[in-house]
């Protein structure tokens, strides 16, 4: 897959920058209408779009008619939803300035975490300043004519197969992953093919012209993936509505008992994932990041004491963002 992205260096430069977020579109003319302040945004600016009626431009990862491009139509109504082939490309995008925020996954009621975003998150300096979860209703989508028995074969997005796990081992069908489940559906149909089908959405169908075979075979119906919404900048973070702060830390010391405590999220760390133990044997242990959510807002006293606390034998810290909950599906 071809991602080439020009590196932008002024401002002034976005306005003739060219970038292909997908390679299944195309290549569009990224024109960026507005320059952001450098102000944090407000909470009661998150969900609006910007002030001089220009359209939010927001960054997913897929082609149309993915989870994700519902995700971002979902957090800003009136955005336009700009595709990327790869989530690294969607947090480019916004350090770039060619989009005003990214709309990723980050885990599902099933599927659990999504590993890679934890790890981009990390790497990238973006802020998270909003979530928005999505209920995720699969369908097995074939070309027109083709019935059950014809198909042999899904393609779908890996966490996609995971949700339809038990649905697809009862019909009997293999399983190829693909980087989204818009893409699944799009190959099936360009290539007309009559032994594979795509698990995606009703929307996908809609657009590339499938025939939906079956509904909700996802194995759970509360299939519910949550997604962040990151920024080049934080929000000043509130108190009148739940808020979430999401942060990231290491110790010096192993992880058990605060890892059993909390239950937590925890990664190897990348770039030295083994740490030599204290114990002149030689031997090492994993040395682990902790990611962890906490219904707080920063704003609060409680919030703020508690990673002062924590700062003081924490070897890094880091506060993703403190962000308004979404309460949409509670
Ligand atoms: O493939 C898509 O349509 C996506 O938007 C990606 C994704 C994911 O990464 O989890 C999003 C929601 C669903 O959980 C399945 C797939």
């Amino acid at each position: 897959m071809a991602t080439t992205t020009s590196i932008v260096r002024s401002p002034a430069a976005l306005l003739s920058a060219k970038v292909t977020v997908s390679d299944h579109k195309p290549t569009p003319t990224v024109q960026i209408s507005r320059f952001p302040s450098k102000q944090p945004l407000s909470s009661s600016q998150l969900f609006n779009s910007v002030s001089n009626g220009s359209r939010l431009r927001v960054a997913y990862q897929g082609v149309r008619g993915a989870y994700s491009e519902a995700a971002a139509e979902k957090a800003y109504p009136n955005c336009e939803a700009v595709p990327c082939d790869q989530f690294d490309s969607a947090f480019q995008a916004v350090e770039k300035w060619l989009v005003d925020r990214a709309v990723l996954p980050i885990e599902n009621s099933l599927g659990g975490s999504i590993h890679r975003n934890y790890d981009l998150l990390l790497r990238h300096s973006l802020h998270i300043v909003g979530e928005v979860k999505l209920a995720v209703q699969h369908c097995l989508l074939a070309n027109h004519g083709v019935q059950l028995e014809d198909l042999s074969r899904v393609l779908s997005h890996p966490q996609a197969l995971a949700q339809c796990e038990n649905t697809l081992t009862k019909i009997g069908l293999s399983r190829e992953a693909v980087d989204d489940t818009a893409l699944a559906a799009k190959h099936v149909a360009l290539h007309k093919l009559k032994d594979t089908g795509a698990v995606a959405s009703s929307s996908a169908a809609k657009i590339y012209g499938l025939n939906i075979l079956a509904q909700d075979i996802q194995d759970d119906c509360d299939n519910v993936t949550r997604f962040l919404i990151l920024a080049r900048e934080p929000i000043i973070p509130g108190i009148q509505n739940p808020f979430k702060t999401s942060i990231v830390f290491s110790l010096e010391e192993g992880p058990g008992v605060l890892f059993k405590a909390l239950a937590i999220e925890s990664r190897p760390l990348r770039n030295q994932p083994l740490r030599a133990a204290d114990d002149n044997n030689g031997s090492k242990y994993f040395d682990y990041l902790f990611y962890v959510d906490f219904e707080a807002s920063m704003a609060e006293e409680r919030a703020q004491n508690a990673l002062r606390h924590l700062k003081e034998f924490a070897t890094f810290l880091r506060v993703l963002g403190s962000y308004p909950v979404d309460t949409t599906m509670m």
